[in-house]
């Protein structure tokens, strides 16, 4: 890289527009979207789809609500062609769907094209040209006005051919390629002279595109190009005005946001952001984004797992595991003060009567895009107490008291730490009983009771216990069941201890008939234990804990 890079690299032009008005807006409700992956999208794959897998992809964009899909480039390909023509000869496509296409503005293109859209029922016919004073220069070598002169002639043919095919519903739209570096005059320019020869109205309309093709400033400019268009496009109102953002800077989604409050009403990007080079916008994440404000985006994504997997197939692309809502991590948290905040939303979420989602660290409920809540908490090195309990309580259903999960912490960091591995739920699991049961540990496993009230608050048990060296026999008296258990266990084994902590639940969901049972014992040298008990009966439970808490073994 170069120490001064202004030697190489020059700031691209700014708005001057100081009475924004974009800035203090919000989205209120959903733009009209446009998928191109089949488009923008299919042109920049290593393999471009072919017709099956295309196929595939539109079927999944009409599960996902698009109602504007551009499904093709026809004049680029046979397979684009023939694809086109499946889709209306096969009467594929919905009533309440328009499909698009793309075409040069070169006559013998735009020919082509309309020869795929013979006898749909509507469609949009897309022309473009780039008009940023580079591609005029290098790309073109062509002056402004034979740069309008190419799109106005475009635009007088397409006229043409719409006409000449009444049977279709026809809608035009123009995309001034490269607009977000054309002088911003320029483009209002073409427009103007591209919507004089088509005359938007209510029987013709038109999309006006406005496309960052590369994306080359701050979401703010392209906000203000925008709004500085529609301020002083002539034809405001008759037309609608669409975005088109790419993500070179990584903002195309910012960019989109930003561009809608400066009066954008259409969007178009690809799922996932695939795209020309780092991508289309993503109107995943544009939708989810509205979703998750309580707007609804009139797009579906309720089963998201199964639209990446299609999607991946289709563009033989990964989607990224970070990927904002979709991605396999996106509701994943790893530490601790993450998952310690998502556990205590949880709880509260529970006990709470209000529908609303207050949840830390997680934007949207999973569970509205098909996910489970299994992936929002994993457990390795940067875990804390919180992330193994809740994993415990999911699929456990033990609410383990405050001190044990401390307690299960410490030898849970102790093994990341050791093995520098995620700890998967088997794995926790398995340390989880052996330390604190919560079945019968062996040598320690309560085969029947008797309990007996002597008068006076004195209760005495009888009990065999199946040890390492065959069943014994335990006998004792307390005020309670767990005092008489200790009481016997002490004699038995001549041990000290106390109980310090005791915690019984049933375990609910899991299994209505169980209950839990939590003791922490202490014992002569200040040295604490933990034991766990399960069973159907809370008695037996809680002494099976206390027996577990014991160190009888090794
Ligand atoms: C930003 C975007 O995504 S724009 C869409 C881009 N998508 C694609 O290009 C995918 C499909 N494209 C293709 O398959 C081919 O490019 C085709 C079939 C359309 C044309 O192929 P070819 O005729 O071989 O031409 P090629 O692509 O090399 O075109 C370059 C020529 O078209 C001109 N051109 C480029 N864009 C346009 C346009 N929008 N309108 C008119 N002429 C154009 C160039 O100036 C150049 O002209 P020159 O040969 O006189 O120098
Ligand atoms: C054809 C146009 C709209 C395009 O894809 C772009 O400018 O990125
Ligand atoms: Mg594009």
């Amino acid at each position: 890289m170069l120490q001064d890079p202004s030697q190489k690299y020059l700031p691209h032009q700014t708005v001057h527009l100081p009475d924004r008005q974009w800035p203090d807006r919000q989205l209120t409700h959903a733009p009209r979207w446009l998928s191109t992956d089949l488009r923008d999208g299919n042109q920049a794959l290593a393999e471009p789809m072919d017709s099956a897998r295309k196929l595939r992809f539109w079927e999944q964009l009409l599960k996902c609500g698009f109602k504007e899909i551009e499904v093709a480039f026809p004049s680029a390909s046979e397979t684009d062609f023939q694809f086109v023509r499946q889709l209306i000869e096969e009467q594929r496509i919905p009533e309440d769907v328009t499909i698009q296409v793309l075409t040069q503005a070169r006559s013998d293109l735009i020919e082509r094209t309309f020869a795929a859209l013979e006898n749909a029922k509507c469609a949009t016919v897309h022309l473009y040209n780039a008009t940023a004073p580079l591609f005029r220069r290098l790309v073109f070598r062509q002056s402004k006005e034979e740069i309008i002169q190419l799109a106005v002639s475009a635009t007088r043919q397409i006229r043409a051919l719409c006409e000449a095919n009444p049977q279709t519903k026809w809608s035009y739209e123009y995309s001034p390629e490269t607009f977000c570096f054309t002088e911003p005059d320029f483009a209002l320019q073409i427009c103007e002279a591209v919507a004089d020869v088509w005359e938007p109205c209510a029987q013709r309309p038109m999309i006006v595109n406005l496309p960052a093709t590369v994306e080359v400033n701050t979401p703010n400019v392209y906000a203000d190009q925008i709004e500085y268009f529609c301020r002083h496009f002539s034809r405001r109102s008759a037309v609608c005005i669409s975005i088109h953002p790419h993500n070179d800077r990584g903002s195309g989604v910012a960019s989109a946001e930003l561009a809608l409050l400066a009066g954008a009403e259409r969007v178009e990007g690809c799922l996932f952001g695939n795209g020309e080079r780092t991508g289309n916008v993503c109107l995943v994440t544009l939708a989810m984004n509205l979703y998750s404000q309580g707007v609804s985006p009139q797009l579906d994504f309720s089963d998201m797992k199964q639209v990446v997997e299609l999607v991946e197939q289709c563009n033989q692309l990964p989607v990224h595991p970070r990927h904002p809502y979709a991605g396999k991590l996106a509701f994943t948290a790893f530490s601790g003060s993450h998952q310690d905040a998502i556990k205590k939303g949880f709880t509260a979420c529970q006990r709470s009567s209000s529908s609303l989602w207050e949840m830390p660290y997680l934007p949207v409920d999973p569970n509205d895009i098909g996910c489970s809540y299994e992936a929002v908490i994993r457990v390795n090195s940067q875990s804390g107490k919180s992330g193994a309990a809740w994993m415990l309580e999911q699929n456990h259903g033990l609410v383990l008291p405050r001190g044990l999960q401390q307690d299960f912490s410490r030898h849970v960091q102790q093994q990341t730490d050791r093995d520098g591995n995620e700890m998967t739920l088997s794995a926790l699991w398995q340390l989880f009983r052996e330390l604190y049961g919560p079945h019968q540990l062996a040598g320690r496993q309560l085969l029947d009771y008797r309990s007996e009230s002597q008068g006076k608050g004195v209760l005495s048990l009888h009990a065999r216990l199946q040890t390492e060296e065959g069943v014994m026999t335990l006998q004792g008296k307390g005020n309670g069941l767990l005092s008489a258990a200790s009481e016997a266990l002490k004699a038995r084994f001549n041990i000290a201890f106390a109980i310090e902590d005791y915690h019984e639940h049933t375990l609910g969901r899991h299994s209505e008939s169980r209950s839990a049972a939590y003791i922490r014992l202490t014992f002569a040298k200040g040295e604490s234990r933990w034991g766990v008990g399960i069973d159907n009966d809370v008695s037996r439970a809680s002494v099976q804990a206390l027996l577990n808490a014991l160190p009888l073994r090794g």
